[in-house]
């Protein structure tokens, strides 16, 4: 007999064909659990059930303060439970136990931004140009939505979907990615719990190619959002226009730190290895470019690797580990490649471009790199290397700084460093990514956008716009004083009347 974590039409089942998957802790290869591995059919029965729930009105039909008042109850049982999900999803990830707490809170967060947005939205009136027209918007759910998420940050990445999903009326089917499916498992139960109608909320574990395939395909699905790679979200996207679904991606990014010569030189320095190393580096919007003047750049470098080699890796419950392992060894061999190949192609290795060693044997450790002596169009300026990895350039004007930022296919966020705010602002309007951090790196808010420019993704998650995404607007006008317009003359009857 399967696990039974999936959850369909509120029901916890196993997969239709008994299969599952073991999950094992990246940072030591520990079982973690046994779950169900969910299978093309299950997906389909999940979207039946969204779809069943959806047309039932049961919670696509409530007001929306209703709505916004259950999101509430959501942000203040995963505070009451957030030492549960923070752990399942250190163990899932391998992340600091700390990491994975302050994921948490900011998933509570999401959800509570999401609850008071819904109840104040009571759509607009328009101004039809007379007085004996109402006009108004109002804005619907968009239907049944397929929610597919990655495993660096697996729920926080998929709150972003559910809170504003559920906010404006939808129902869904959530798949997480096969790697992480944990802390998605803690989430349905808190939705039940509380009470929202079966068929809403449903949750399909397994991989992209059998349950992600069916999700994003499926006739019953009205719109798809992505949270992953680039070349997953192109699959994604083609097989939506089939049906001609509304699709949302957020993709990867290949990020620039700006730094310039009159940028406070700790603090810049600081987060320049925040923004690399963080979770050692398996982050979206990690600062992978490090791109610094001239001037300053041979101080600022060496300074950067001593303290990068100083980065004390270990496992989530380890009090001195800063940072922690890959999420696998498949990503731990892309990411020792993708070092390999920049070498090969003329980078030079500062440090790092290893395995961790001794203790770190258990897990997938690879040790914080920097590479320089980067040139536009090697692979490791290119290519996401979603690990811990840093390259290096360097420029001499402000005009180079924004044309080295704006070297890349992708356009997801960047940071500029500098003390003079007149140029910090001039750069940040002309880079072409969709977060800039200005003196920072890293922060996000349930209230700000977040998505890309270029192929960095379609669309925005958070802030008002990433509830748009799950709402149609419908123009509902209506004529108070009917009156015949004479624009088709009736004939027959004119005929008559003239003889
Ligand atoms: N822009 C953002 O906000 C953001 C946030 C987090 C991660 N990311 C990106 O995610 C990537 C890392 O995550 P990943 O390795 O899990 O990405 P991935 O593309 O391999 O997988 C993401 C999800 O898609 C599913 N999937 C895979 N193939 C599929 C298919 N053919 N059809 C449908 N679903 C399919 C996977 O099972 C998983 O659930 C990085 O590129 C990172 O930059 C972006
Ligand atoms: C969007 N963010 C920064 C939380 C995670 C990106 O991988």
């Amino acid at each position: 007999m399967s696990a039974s974590t999936l959850f369909i039409g509120g029901t916890w089942t196993g997969a239709s064909d008994g299969g599952t998957r073991d999950i094992h802790c990246p940072a030591d290869g520990e079982l973690v659990g046994t779950v169900a591995e969910g299978t093309a059919d299950d997906a389909a029965r999940a979207v039946l059930a969204a779809r069943a729930a959806f047309d039932a009105g049961e919670w696509s039909g409530k007001s929306p303060l209703e709505r916004g008042s259950f999101l509430l109850k959501v942000a203040d049982r995963l505070r009451d439970r957030k030492n549960d999900f923070a752990r399942a999803e250190t163990l899932d990830t391998g992340k600091r136990l700390v990491e994975s707490e302050i994921d948490i809170d900011d998933i509570a967060n999401c959800f509570e931004y999401f609850g008071k947005l819904a109840g104040q939205e009571s759509g607009r009136l328009v101004d039809a140009g007379s007085p004996m027209v109402v006009s108004r918007i109002e804005y619907e759910p968009v239907g049944v939505c397929s929610l597919i998420a990655p495993w660096n940050y697996p729920l926080l990445q998929a709150a972003w979907k559910i809170a504003p999903a559920l906010a404006a009326g939808c129902s869904f089917v959530l798949k997480p990615s096969e790697l992480t499916p944990h802390t998605s498992i803690l989430m349905m139960d808190v939705l039940q719990e509380l009470g929202l109608p079966d068929g809403v909320a449903n949750l399909v574990l397994g991989d992209g190619k059998t349950v992600g395939a069916v999700l994003s395909s499926h006739p019953d699905v009205d719109l798809v959002s992505f949270t992953g790679g680039l070349e997953t979200g192109k699959v994604i996207a083609a097989s939506a226009a089939a049906s001609v679904k509304k699709v949302a991606l957020e993709l990867g990014g290949k990020n620039p730190n700006i730094v310039f010569a009159d940028a406070d030189f700790d603090a810049a320095l600081d987060n320049a290895l925040n923004a690399a190393f963080v979770h050692s580096g398996q982050v979206c919007s990690a600062g992978a470019r490090l791109i610094v003047e001239e001037s300053i750049a041979e101080k600022f470098v060496d300074e950067l690797v001593r303290r990068a080699g100083q980065i004390r890796l270990g496992g989530p419950f380890d009090p001195d580990a800063e940072t922690g392992p890959l999420i696998s060894a498949a990503h731990r061999d892309k990411v020792t490649a993708y070092v390999d190949k920049g070498v090969a192609e003329g980078a030079r290795l500062r440090c790092g471009g290893a395995w961790g060693t001794g203790d770190l044997e258990k897990g997938f450790y690879y040790l914080p790199t920097v590479l320089d002596q980067v040139t536009s169009g090697m692979s490791v300026l290119v290519d996401e290397a979603f690990g811990p990895v840093v390259t290096v350039e360097t420029f001499t004007s402000e005009a180079e700084a924004v044309k080295l930022g704006n070297d890349t296919h992708y356009g997801l966020a960047g940071a500029v460093w500098s003390q003079d705010a007149g140029k910090s602002q001039r750069v940040a309007r002309a880079l072409r990514h969709g977060t800039i951090w200005i003196n920072d790196f890293h922060p996000y808010l349930p209230q700000a956008e977040w998505g890309g420019f270029g192929q960095s993704g379609v669309g925005r998650e958070l802030g008002p716009t990433g509830l748009a995404e799950y709402q149609e607007a419908k123009h509902v006008y209506q004529n108070i004083d009917p009156q015949v317009t004479g624009w088709f003359a009736d004939h027959a009857a004119a005929t008559a009347e003239g003889n």
